[in-house]
């Protein structure tokens, strides 16, 4: 037997069209969702994702900002396009693509974002409201995953979920999410200092995969029927490796490829976001 496929770049464009008519209500009300972006530097990964924001936002009437820093940009060069995005009313969403070089500091240049402009939910605030259970913008990629699990009916409440990964963007967020009442996983939070990861995902009822190890999650590392969500960004060759080896897919339940998979999805909960955050800002004039 061999798992069903959770089809990320389908349920991705199903949620760009639902996303449609929501745009349209705000255009009407002449305010059109306007989503900026900032990448610093020429990484052609980078790049690529940044682009691919941009023509997924024409699709479902987004407007575009798209801004761009050298490489050697400073600290300050950074800090001042981050000034120019919380002023710039046609901005009503915007991400600073992510790693920065290393002369400028992610931490200082997300607390300088507006936190009601953060549409990857990555402000120290925005985590805050997460662990408080304030409404916020949410992380992309968790919000991705968690949706995706829901539109093919694999059950969360009292799931047991390995997550491999504690980076910021995916698995520590990811953690908060799944254990929220309205999702009531139970999480285990995983990542390269576990003593024996195998002893772990082989009691999982979902493995999120997100530790960036190429083939890190093996077959006889899967329960049975198990879903397995390929999170992993590894390029080998220049191509895209996962963390989840091939015969996976023959033990586990569901599968989240990748490419294919997470990563459409998590373009789409970035759209959502824009939109979310568009309404609320423009909420005395839509009554
Ligand atoms: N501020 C910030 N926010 C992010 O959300 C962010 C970031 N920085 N830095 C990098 C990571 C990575 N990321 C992906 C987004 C889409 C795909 C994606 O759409 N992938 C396609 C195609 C991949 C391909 O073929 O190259 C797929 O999986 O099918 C992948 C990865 C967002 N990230």
């Amino acid at each position: 037997m061999t798992a069903t496929r959770l089809d990320g770049k389908a349920t991705a464009a199903a949620i760009r069209t639902e996303l449609t008519d929501r745009v349209s209500a705000l255009a009407d009300a002449g305010r059109r969702p306007g989503l900026g972006t900032l990448l610093v530097g020429d990484d052609p990964g980078s790049r690529w994702y940044v682009d691919a924001k941009h023509s997924d936002c024409a699709q479902v009437g987004i407007a575009s900002i798209q801004r761009e820093l050298p490489a050697d940009a400073t600290q300050a060069d950074v800090l001042a396009v981050v000034a120019d995005l919380n002023a710039d009313p046609a901005c009503t969403g915007y991400i600073v693509q992510l790693p920065l070089p290393r002369q400028v500091s992610e931490a200082a240049v997300l607390e300088a974002m507006d936190p009601d402009k953060d549409a990857d939910g990555l402000h120290p605030t925005n985590l805050g409201r997460l662990v408080l259970g304030v409404p916020g913008p949410l992380p992309c990629t968790p919000l991705g995953i968690v949706e995706l699990l829901r539109r093919y009916d694999v059950p969360l409440a009292g799931a047991e979920v390995v997550v491999v990964g504690r980076g910021v963007t995916v698995g520590r967020p990811l953690g908060l999410l799944l254990t929220r009442r309205s999702e009531n996983a139970t999480v285990t939070l995983c990542h390269t200092g576990t003593r024996d990861l195998a002893a772990h995902t082989r009691t999982a009822d979902v493995v999120v995969a997100a530790a960036g190890v190429p083939g890190l999650v093996t077959a006889e590392m899967v329960k049975p029927g198990a879903a397995v969500l390929d999170v992993g960004v590894s390029r080998v060759d220049g191509k895209i490796a996962g963390d989840v080896a091939g015969d996976v897919v023959e033990v586990a339940g569901h599968v989240a490829p990748n490419p294919g998979g997470v990563g459409p999805m998590t373009r789409a909960m970035l759209l959502s976001n824009v939109v979310t955050l568009a309404e609320r800002a423009a909420r005395p004039v839509l009554a």
